[in-house]
């Protein structure tokens, strides 16, 4: 469904040329929920970013459903990303909108008739159970709620893929568990596909199959979950996932030695 391969991006900063993402390659088949995990800077971002290029990378390529989306025009690029959806860590609703208009969006901006808007619209918002709060505003919901409607406008356009950036990573424990539990049933309902970036283990051993572990920008191993207790890790980072701890806050300070959030 996706392959990346060989990717690499560059950032300049003020210090010079930064290497966020170098020589990825990582397959996701349909229907995996694949995890992209790693300590803050690790390039997870940037690397699914890259998916819907919103960072186009520097050298590599990229296919999303058999298409080379880097070959694509402008117009052809527009009608690709709404096969791909994405969620965001803060939601990222528009505040003067409803739940309902910010669910509706992105069928406006591909000129969907209000009519089929409207079912729409209610046949998403139903998947995540908030057809009762389709006439409040944003600032009213909840954090959970909002990332509720997030994931109803993701897929008011039937994308084939939903990227999720940190999707749990600004609610309670309790509230991430209802998330990842929406994911994993659009996943089960609809057929999407699903890459997570996430800090967070209990994120991948809870819904993942599959996992890439990044650090330094470069993916240091993936592999299904099932295989957890049978592989030896490779990577320090590796080594947390079989520890089944539940969060790395940030990098070790030496190598060997981590900090939990539990
Ligand atoms: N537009 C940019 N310009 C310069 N540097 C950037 C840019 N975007 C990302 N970076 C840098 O690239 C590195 C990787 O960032 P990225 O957001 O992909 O990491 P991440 O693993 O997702 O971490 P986090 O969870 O903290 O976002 C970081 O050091 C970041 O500061």
């Amino acid at each position: 469904m996706i392959n990346i391969n060989d990717v690499s991006k560059k950032f300049q900063t003020a210090d010079g040329e930064f290497n966020a993402v170098s020589s990825v390659s990582l397959n996701i088949e349909e229907g995996d929920i694949f995890g992209i995990i790693g300590f803050s800077g690790a390039g997870k971002s940037t690397l699914m970013r890259m998916i819907n290029l919103l960072e186009r990378p520097d050298s590599g390529a990229i296919t999303v459903d058999g298409e080379n989306i880097l070959s694509l025009s402008r117009k052809e690029l527009l009608k690709k990303r709404k096969t791909i959806g994405m969620i965001f860590q803060h939601f990222n609703l528009l505040t003067n909108r409803t739940v309902f208009d910010n669910v509706a969006l992105p069928l406006e901006l591909a000129g969907v008739s209000r009519k089929e808007r409207k079912a729409r619209v209610l046949e998403c918002l139903e998947t995540v159970d908030l057809l009762e709060k389709a006439k409040e505003y944003p600032a009213k919901l909840s954090g959970g709620q909002k990332q509720r409607v997030a994931i109803a406008r993701a897929i008011t356009t039937q994308p084939k893929v939903l990227l999720c950036d940190e999707p749990t990573s600004a609610v309670d424990p309790q509230t991430k568990e209802i998330i990842l539990d929406y994911l994993k049933r659009i996943r089960e309902e609809l057929g999407i596909t699903i890459v997570i970036v996430t800090h967070e283990m209990n994120v991948v051993t809870r819904i993942c199959n599959k996992v890439a572990v990044m650090e330094h920008g470069k993916v240091v191993e993936s592999f299904p979950l099932e295989e957890i207790p049978k592989i030896e890790p490779k990577s320090a980072i590796s080594k947390i996932l079989f520890n089944e701890s539940n969060s790395v806050s940030e990098e070790p300070k030496e190598e060997g030695e981590f900090v939990y959030v539990g």
